[in-house]
């Protein structure tokens, strides 16, 4: 089933005929950000800028998958699409407490009904909303198709035209797409504007590679990002330091030898990438942010690029990396964000991470977005 969806997203090129797409919803992004901006007192300030990016990410994501736009960031948000995302807001909050309600016993369900209860309740709210997506666009189609029109499209029109999936998988796979990227997604574009805020000289050398590297003027599109080796690097070194998922886990299928150790096949390993992403031996100061650290000048550069795996590794490894990377390096491209000279709050305090799953930040980061000079 994943080698279907794999084929269409796996590679830079096959996610770059989304960059139109994506464009559109970065300047929603940025029109949002003049409108919060403009409602506090300094008239610079985004508060808990990482709400702001949930509703990016999601809106991002869903005009991939869904091929449709739903609103999130919009100043009068459509009422269908407020529900949508409190009902996502809470399903991904349940979700959270209730993920461990898949490891208890059947016999127990009955006697502790709640965890269960509820973590159907909220698997069953995801796939409606993914159902109601997937029904319109297949509606759409139908409806082409019977006034003897081509039909074209992105993904979705791709699997349900091909057949090659089940509706049932469509339904499944797009409800795992859109609870896999829009919190990671959302997370990691707070940590990276944190730690450029708090870091205004690679601020300002992203923003002269944009300027020096694009023309004036220019609308940023997929097959740019070659021509941007900072920018990459700031998501690598991001991606080091704030790993959304910290850990990761295998079943061995065979019988290894791992530095004179046997590990017997069917031994579940907990890899934690978070712990090898901070070691000394896989990174020269470990514990700064340097992204040039990525563009391999000098020997002190020198990574390891099985110390940081943020995507996982082989063929269970994140399906949605290039959509990630295609929302995250647009929205930093000239007449994007960096529009904006970047600055922590006064009112934000030091930002630890914390975990529950997913590593997030453990406090609000109120960001000053102020017109660059
Ligand atoms: C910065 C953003 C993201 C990060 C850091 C991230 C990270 C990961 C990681 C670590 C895994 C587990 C990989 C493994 O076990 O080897 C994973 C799996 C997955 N991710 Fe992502 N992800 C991101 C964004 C996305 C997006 C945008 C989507 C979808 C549009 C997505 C969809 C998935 C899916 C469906 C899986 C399960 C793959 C499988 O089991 O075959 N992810 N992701």
């Amino acid at each position: 089933m994943r080698s279907v969806l794999r084929q269409k997203i796996l590679k830079p090129k096959d996610v770059a005929v989304y960059s139109e797409g994506v464009n559109e919803v970065i300047s929603d992004l940025i029109k949002r950000i003049h409108t919060l901006r403009s409602q506090e007192d300094d008239g610079e300030t985004v508060t808990n800028v990482n709400n702001l990016f949930f509703k990016y990410s999601m809106e991002g994501v869903a005009t991939i998958l869904y091929e449709c736009r739903l609103g999130c960031l919009e100043n009068n948000v459509p009422q269908q699409t407020v529900e949508y995302i409190e009902a996502l807001e809470l399903m991904f909050s349940m979700f959270k407490t209730t993920m461990y309600a898949g490891a208890i016993p059947k016999w127990l369900r009955p006697l502790i009904p709640k965890p269960w209860r509820e973590f159907c309740r909220s698997w069953d709210g995801l796939f409606k909303f993914s159902q109601i997506h997937v029904d319109n666009k297949l509606k759409a189609i139908q409806s082409q198709l019977d006034q003897g029109e081509e039909v074209n499209g992105g993904l979705l029109t791709y699997l349900l035209v091909s057949k090659e999936l089940t509706l049932e998988e469509i339904y499944a796979n797009m409800t795992e797409m859109l609870l896999a990227g829009v919190d990671t997604t959302s997370f990691t574009l707070s940590w990276a504007t944190y730690l450029l805020a708090k870091h205004p000289e690679i601020q300002q050398r992203v923003h002269e590679e944009i300027v020096n590297k694009l023309g004036k003027d220019q609308v940023p599109l997929a097959h740019d990002v070659p021509k941007l080796p900072l920018i990459r690097a700031v998501l690598k070194e991001t991606l080091r330091l704030y790993p959304v998922l910290p850990g990761n886990g295998r079943v061995t299928q065979k019988d290894l030898i791992v530095g004179g150790y046997l590990i017997p096949k069917g031994t579940q390993l907990a890899l934690c990438h978070y712990t090898t992403s901070y070691s000394e031996e896989n990174f020269s100061m470990a514990n700064e942010f340097r992204p040039e650290r990525w563009l391999r000048k000098d020997n002190l550069d020198r990574v390891d690029n099985f110390g940081s795996i943020p995507f996982g590794y082989g063929i269970r490894s994140c399906i949605g990396k290039r959509i990630a990377e295609l929302e995250i390096h647009l929205h930093y491209k000239k007449k994007n964000i960096l529009n904006f000279e970047i600055k922590i709050s006064p009112k934000t305090k030091p930002v630890h991470a914390k975990t529950h799953g997913l590593l997030t930040p453990g406090n609000s980061i109120d960001v000053r977005f102020s017109d660059r000079k």
